[in-house]
């Protein structure tokens, strides 16, 4: 594409993102097209040569994100596009160029340092140890070694700092000794090489003169070292673009404040915001953005017009709630919905649990934490099965799938082409990926042609979408959790919410169960907005079951009786209506119902009857 062809379709604010002037900093609401954005402002750039394809470095945070890019990339540069990766996909290629230009070779990478300490930690409890462990990962992110440790021990914000850096210690001498490296060793050391003030140096400094960096609120400082010393300390060429208010991997070292200040580290930084949200109603944007303030104004506009508020309910217990999850989906879909439009998110891996349940139990299709119908599909996992068995590198993926290529079925084909093509760009990626890296990818790829509700948590949907979504565990005594109280984690978790929220594009359901029984307090302006709705699974505070409850007990009895979806017994939408109606007599309530199933069966009609006048 040429580079007037690359602004078609782009708004105002849109076009200034791309055209201007590097040094940037793009401040870019939820839903306001961060990825067209990027990928849009590298090719323009590229095509009015103002920067040069192979002097190019695009970072986004996940393989699925990087891919992504990449993908987009092809399809507007004429010719090769720039190196696409994430920041460890990068670093890792540094650090083979650059020892591999001082013929040095490079440490073998370990998944999981904190194996290799049983022995120093295993007098501590548990708790301890995690908690030692968590803090050293985070000074490791902030940049410090122990030699900096020692100095300045004010950082270690644990009890009994010697212990930690004792631990410490030993974990970098293990590392030493086996000549090993984890994935924070190798930002740490594709930093130093970038910084050599020799040929090799030099040599990696020339791949990055123009730098992009997508999701740049959840850079920590060692990643922004990294940057800084692969551009020679010359900013001028970055690109940066993030949304402070959806920084969630403080955990993780990174910090919203090296966005938001990054003016101070680069004076001549043009910033420009786009504030406009062209993924969620009006209603929604509005529902949301009272979450996202943290001192950070965006004052974010709604492109589409009208929708609904986000629906408030309470179920009485866990499995109530997954369930009634599930009806929703299954009565959206009964209403032509596609399965793949719908995700139900969770803080935690833990709470997709139940939902994995309930939407068994009634055969809704459902990929859970991003394990995509690609994934499951008979043919990859086939493959992927020999390549996990026999611990396959990237390229001998490749080859295998090439292989089967030549020996299925069209339609195992189909799966197995983008299976390749997914396998190819990671090789081009990160030549040293193996099969742990290919399953991770594919995790968080979205497939299009494969019908399922995504079950997955708010960490691992931001920056994806779907037009009805159903966040759960959102009450009073259960968000934040009682972990997240202190107040830069009270923030993360209230920034947390706000990505969960902003992933919906039509519908919002939040819903929460006991021991809570009201939402979330920072859902406080929602309620005053709108009265929290009764639903099917409420039970009243105390004593008898509310009508609804009764009912709903009622139908999931009979469905599970008929080995049929509840949904297909009584819809939510006639059960609300006969828990208001309360109809006396069989002809007003078979004036209330179409649900085919009861209104064919005189003896449901009966059963019912009895549930609603309440006779035994
Ligand atoms: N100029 C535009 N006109 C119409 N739709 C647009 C425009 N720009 C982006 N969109 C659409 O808006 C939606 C959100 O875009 P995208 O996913 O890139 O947002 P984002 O900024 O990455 O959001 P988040 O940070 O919340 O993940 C997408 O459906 C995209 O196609």
């Amino acid at each position: 594409m040429d580079a007037k062809e690359l602004l078609d379709g782009l708004s105002s604010e849109q076009r200034e993102a791309v055209t201007c002037e590097a040094p940037v900093l793009i401040v870019a609401a939820a839903g306001s097209g961060k990825t067209r954005v990027v990928t849009h402002r590298i090719a323009y750039q590229i095509a009015s040569r103002t920067v040069r394809s192979t002097q190019t470095v695009a970072i986004s945070f996940t393989r699925a994100a990087a891919w992504e890019v990449s993908r987009r990339l092809y399809r507007l540069i004429d010719g090769a596009p720039p190196a696409c990766g994430t920041f460890h996909s990068h670093a890792l290629g540094l650090v083979r160029d650059g020892l591999n230009m001082l013929k040095r070779s490079p440490p073998r990478l370990v998944g999981d340092p904190h194996t290799l300490i049983a022995e120093a930690t295993s007098r501590l409890t548990q708790a301890r140890r995690r908690a030692i462990l968590t803090e050293i990962d985070r000074l490791r992110a902030l940049g410090y070694s122990v030699a900096e440790l020692l100095e300045h021990p004010e950082a270690i914000s644990i009890s009994n700092p010697d212990e930690l850096v004792a631990i410490f210690t030993a974990m970098e001498r293990a590392k030493a000794r086996q000549h090993l490296m984890d994935l924070t060793d190798v930002l740490r050391i594709a930093t130093e090489l970038t910084a050599r003030d020799d040929g090799v140096g030099e040599a990696l400094r020339l791949q990055a003169r123009w730098v992009y960096i997508d999701e740049f609120q959840d850079v920590n400082p060692l990643q922004l070292r990294l940057v800084q010393h692969w551009m020679g300390n010359d900013l001028s060429g970055i690109t940066v673009v993030g949304d402070p208010n959806q920084a969630i991997y403080g955990w993780n070292g990174s910090d919203p404040d090296l966005m938001i200040h990054l003016h101070e580290r680069i004076p001549a930084l043009t910033r420009v915001t786009l504030s406009t949200n062209y993924r969620s109603t009006a209603a929604l944007v509005h529902a949301s953005s009272p979450i996202a303030d943290s001192g950070f104004v965006m004052n974010v506009k709604a492109h589409r017009q009208g929708g609904q508020a986000p629906q408030l309910l309470g179920a009485d217990s866990v499995q109530a709630e997954a369930e009634l999850a599930a009806h929703r989906i299954q009565e959206l879909h009964y209403r032509g919905v596609s399965y793949s439009s719908m995700a139900i998110l969770a803080r935690t891996i833990r709470q997709l649990g139940p939902v994995e349940e309930a939407l068994r139990h009634f055969d809704i299709p459902h990929s859970v934490l991003g394990l995509t119908p690609l994934a499951s599909a008979p043919a990859v996992i086939d493959l992927m099965r020999v390549a996990r068995a026999e611990r396959l590198s990237i390229t001998e993926i490749c080859d295998i799938v090439e292989e089967a290529l030549g020996t299925s079925t069209p339609q195992q084909q189909t799966n197995q082409r983008i299976l390749l093509e997914v396998a190819t760009e990671l090789r081009r990626q990160d030549p040293t990926a193996d099969y742990v890296a290919l399953d991770d990818l594919l995790r968080g790829l979205q497939v299009k042609g494969v019908d399922s509700v995504s079950v997955t948590t708010f960490h691992r949907a931001k920056g994806l979408q779907w037009h009805h979504v159903h966040l759960i565990g959102i009450g009073d005594r259960s968000y934040p959790s009682r972990r997240g109280l202190a107040p830069s984690a009270l923030d993360e978790e209230r920034r947390l919410l706000y990505v969960a929220m902003t992933r919906a594009t039509d519908s919002l359901v939040i819903s929460w169960s006991k021991p809570s029984t009201r939402p979330s307090a920072l859902l406080a302006h929602l309620e005053s907005d709108e009265k929290p709705a009764t639903t099917p699974s409420v039970a009243t505070s105390r004593g008898a079951p509310s009508m609804g409850t009764r009912l709903d007990r009622w139908r999931v009895k009979v469905a599970q009786e008929r080995r049929l979806p509840a949904y297909l017994v009584l819809s939510d939408i006639e059960l609300r209506r006969l828990s208001r109606e309360r109809p006396s007599d069989q002809q007003s309530l078979l004036k209330l119902l179409s649900t085919p199933l009861l209104i064919e069966s005189p003896q449901l009609i009966e059963r019912l009857m009895t549930e609603l006048t309440g006779t035994q």
